[in-house]
């Protein structure tokens, strides 16, 4: 299709989620590296509305963009594709990295081993997140995924003292990924012995939260790019612990029913 035509098809609309996250700017530099600004508009929301944008649009096989990431349920109930990307406006393939607050280790130190063991494979991700968009609570995915995974749980808890009630505050933003990861890390240290709490906010208070000491930990920091300028902020205040999961992937993403293959065709 010519691409005034996709444009048209679509308003012009780029159906995107939470201002505060780095996939919007990252939508934002795409969109100037490939001359879209002017026409093209980037619609603000949430993760959940875009979702719901997406399953209207693809029961009526009707044209939509969106900003889309790996892992997430998305790709395996809908055929979807990523547009291609020459100009590396998304970055390569990242990880998802915990974050502690300082102090932590001296603190708490039985709860800090177990968040610098964590560490999960995206089909892990997955099936949690599938279990919660098929309408299981999210704590109950999680309990259900720790009990079905003994061996990964236990690689996460060995040689950490088991906890006698000792508070722990996780911070998290609602999208469909960290939902997964934060009730199931949650979990494991629930059942450790620890005294969890998960805190769902914006991407901005999630990094202040654990920056600040008013939350201990977060495993929903994307980098080296997503999460880069949250991390520069508050690089002297906190602790990267490395990667809890390897191979993510983010950037623009359509049905496969659309004849677009990259964000070149978008251009008028
Ligand atoms: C939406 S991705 C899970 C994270 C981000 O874009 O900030």
């Amino acid at each position: 299709a010519s691409p005034s035509k996709v444009g048209e098809q679509v308003d012009y609309k780029i159906t995107g989620i939470d201002p505060g996250a780095g996939l919007m700017k990252s939508t934002e530099k795409a969109m100037k590296d490939y001359g879209l600004e002017g026409d093209w508009t980037l619609i603000e929301g949430s993760s959940a509305a875009m979702t719901a944008e997406l399953q209207k649009a693809y029961e009526q096989k009707e044209p939509i963009i969106i900003t889309g990431w790996t892992p997430h349920w998305m790709f395996t109930k809908y055929k979807l594709k990523y547009l291609e990307d020459p100009k590396g406006s998304f970055g390569k393939g990242e990880s998802i990295h915990t974050i502690v607050r300082k102090g932590l280790e001296e603190e708490n130190p039985g709860a800090y081993k177990i968040l610098d063991q964590f560490s999960w494979e995206p089909k892990d991700m997955e099936e949690v997140m599938g279990d919660i968009q098929e309408g299981m609570k999210p704590e109950e995915a999680a309990e259900k995924w720790i009990n079905g995974h003994p061996d990964k749980v236990k690689k996460w808890t060995d040689g950490a003292q088991k906890g006698n009630g000792e508070k722990v505050s996780l911070v998290y933003v609602s999208w469909e990924s960290e939902i997964a990861s934060t009730n199931v890390i949650g979990a494991a240290l629930k059942k450790q012995g620890y005294d969890v709490t998960l805190k769902q906010v914006e991407a901005g208070p999630m990094f202040t939260g654990v920056a600040n000491g008013s939350a201990d930990a977060l495993v929903a920091a994307w980098l080296p790019t997503t999460h880069q300028d949250y991390i520069n902020e508050y690089k002297d205040q906190i602790i990267d612990l490395g990667p809890n999961l390897e191979g993510t992937k983010l950037g623009l993403t359509v049905p496969e029913y659309m004849p677009i293959e990259s964000i070149e065709d978008l251009k008028k």
